[in-house]
């Protein structure tokens, strides 16, 4: 498959195990390919009838499925993983094709995907309650249940690994899942649909809706749904939350960040480099955990800029099918454009635009009316700067001075995200005394933005909560039953 090919002409919705059109729909949505401008695809948005019918669905598959042991959801899981792994390059080219990251970075993405599928499929099995002793021979013990039909609501940074992290642990745990991606990158759900009907899933186990905020309302209201695990921005996570309030349903909610990357002096220089670049850049810097207030301390600030400078001059933009590329496009024009706005208003409160920061037009005809921008480093930066503040959810690092670890762990933790957080040092006892006192949900030590599905993965403060991957995940999607058993004679009060 060629950059500039590819259409979609199938049905963009999936429910009771096929591809089908939606029952009714409230308005359309249209996908592009961001590397040309082209459009992939125009669907309509599901409504009040097509979501009822999804979750219908869905509650018919949860009904075989919660029956299972987790021995045997596990191994329909396995095989989905199997699976994914066959076709990693078909997958990929999809994600990169309609989301415009490198087709490198796209085959890491699905590689994280199978692999969380095969991390639950390994716990599926071994979820268990316990068993308590009580007095004169009586006894209670816990069964791990699961919730039900789950919503899963994705951003479009991450389509496939978004699908695969949220249907994972929800279907080892025993539910079903209606899922809606977003309507920037409606595509690569419906290879996972299917490959989870492939590997044996009951029909209706896991479903796709499209749509944008309406549809998504729709599954977060409906009487039968019993858990929104949400990925997105700050302000659709207070909506979904209100709605979910309402009906009293658990979120798990995957919000945006501003993270610090703290940089000491006596760090391996080249590494901390490295690191600062991978906070910054992969997906062409739309990365919710991303490092983007890289804190430098004072000693080292002129050689590292110089050098992040250079290493980020040399990265490669262009086509993301090509083998060699290393930035591809943004999302969409309108993203593009708000990013380049952070740009110029960083420079008009002073900073300065180290490199990149404008339009890019590859030089191959067929790229031209792409969302391409050149990264940018913005140095001369402060706290109080928008570009310091805001989540900016593109390839711009802001590099700010510091001096004193007191003083840059003040300034790293004042800001109402905390997603992540990272820390470049050779002394040992700094790295954990730091990263103990970050207001984050993930922390790196001496390296940035890897994320084994082992290790949960979730934010603090307004970063949401609840958390993705690992073995606590299972909480979030299961209920703890109580049972508790007499074997003598009942000592009433009457
Ligand atoms: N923490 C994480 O794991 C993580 C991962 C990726 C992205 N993000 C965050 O996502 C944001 C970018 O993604 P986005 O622009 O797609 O976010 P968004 O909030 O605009 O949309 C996310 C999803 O919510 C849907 N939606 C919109 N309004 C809704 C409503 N009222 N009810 C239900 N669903 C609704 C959208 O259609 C889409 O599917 C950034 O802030 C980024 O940091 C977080």
């Amino acid at each position: 498959m060629r950059t500039g090919s590819f259409v979609v002409s199938q049905p963009l919705n999936y429910r009771g195990g096929a591809r089908v059109q939606p029952a009714d729909a409230s308005g359309s949505e249209t996908a592009f390919e961001p590397a040309t401008g082209r459009v992939i695809a125009t669907f309509s948005c599901s409504g009040e009838k097509e979501v009822n019918l999804a979750v219908e669905d869905a509650k018919a598959a949860f009904n075989i499925w919660r029956q299972k042991s987790g021995l045997e959801r596990g191994r329909i899981l396995l095989e989905a993983a199997r699976i994914i792994r066959e076709r990693t390059d078909e997958i990929a080219t999809v994600e990169s094709i309609n989301n415009g990251k490198s087709i490198l970075e796209a085959r890491l993405d699905i590689d994280t995907s199978w692999q969380c599928l095969e991390y639950y499929a390994g716990l599926a099995g071994s979820m268990a309650g316990e068993h308590i002793q009580l007095p004169g021979g009586s006894f209670g013990y816990t069964r791990r249940e699961p919730l039900g039909v789950c919503v899963g609501i994705g951003a479009w940074n991450y389509p496939f690994q978004i699908a695969s992290w949220k249907s994972a642990p929800a279907l080892a745990c025993g539910n079903a899942m209606v899922f809606k991606p977003s309507p920037f990158t409606p595509v690569s759900a419906l290879l996972l649909a299917e490959i989870y009907t492939e590997a044996g899933a009951p029909p209706g186990l896991f479903n796709v809706v499209q749509g944008g905020g309406a549809t998504g309302q729709l599954l977060c209201q409906h009487r039968d749904v019993a858990k929104v695990s949400f990925t997105g921005s700050v302000p659709t996570g207070t909506k979904i939350m209100e709605v979910a309030a309402k009906g009293i349903k658990p979120v798990t909610l995957e919000l945006g960040g501003k993270s610090p990357l703290i940089i000491f002096a006596d760090c391996n220089l080249e590494n901390a480099v490295k690191g600062a670049l991978m906070a910054n850049f992969l997906t062409q810097g739309e990365v919710c955990c991303n490092g983007t207030r890289v804190f430098v301390q004072k000693e080292i600030l002129d050689k590292f800029t110089e050098q992040v400078v250079q290493q980020t001059q040399r990265i490669k933009i262009g086509d993301p099918l090509l083998e060699g590329t290393r930035m591809g496009p943004l999302i969409n024009r309108p993203h593009l454009e708000r990013v380049l706005g952070f740009v110029k208003g960083a420079k008009e409160q002073g900073a300065k635009v180290l490199c990149g920061g404008d339009p890019y037009v590859p030089e191959d005809p067929k790229l031209k009316d792409g969302y391409f921008m050149r990264p940018c480093v913005l140095g001369n930066c402060r706290d109080d700067m928008t570009c310091v503040k805001e989540e900016i959810f593109g390839p711009v690092m802001s590099i700010l001075s510091f001096d004193t670890e007191a003083e840059v762990l003040e300034r790293a933790n004042n800001t109402s995200f905390g997603l992540a957080a990272g820390v470049f040092t050779r002394d040992l006892q700094r790295a954990h005394r730091v990263v103990a006192e970050l207001q984050a949900g993930v922390c790196f030590i001496n390296n940035y933005n890897v994320s084994p599905v082992e290790l949960p993965f979730g934010g603090y403060k307004k970063s949401g909560f609840g958390r993705e991957n690992g073995r606590v995940t299972i909480e979030h999607y299961s209920q703890l039953k109580t049972v508790c058993v007499e074997m003598g004679d009942v000592e009433s009060a009457f």
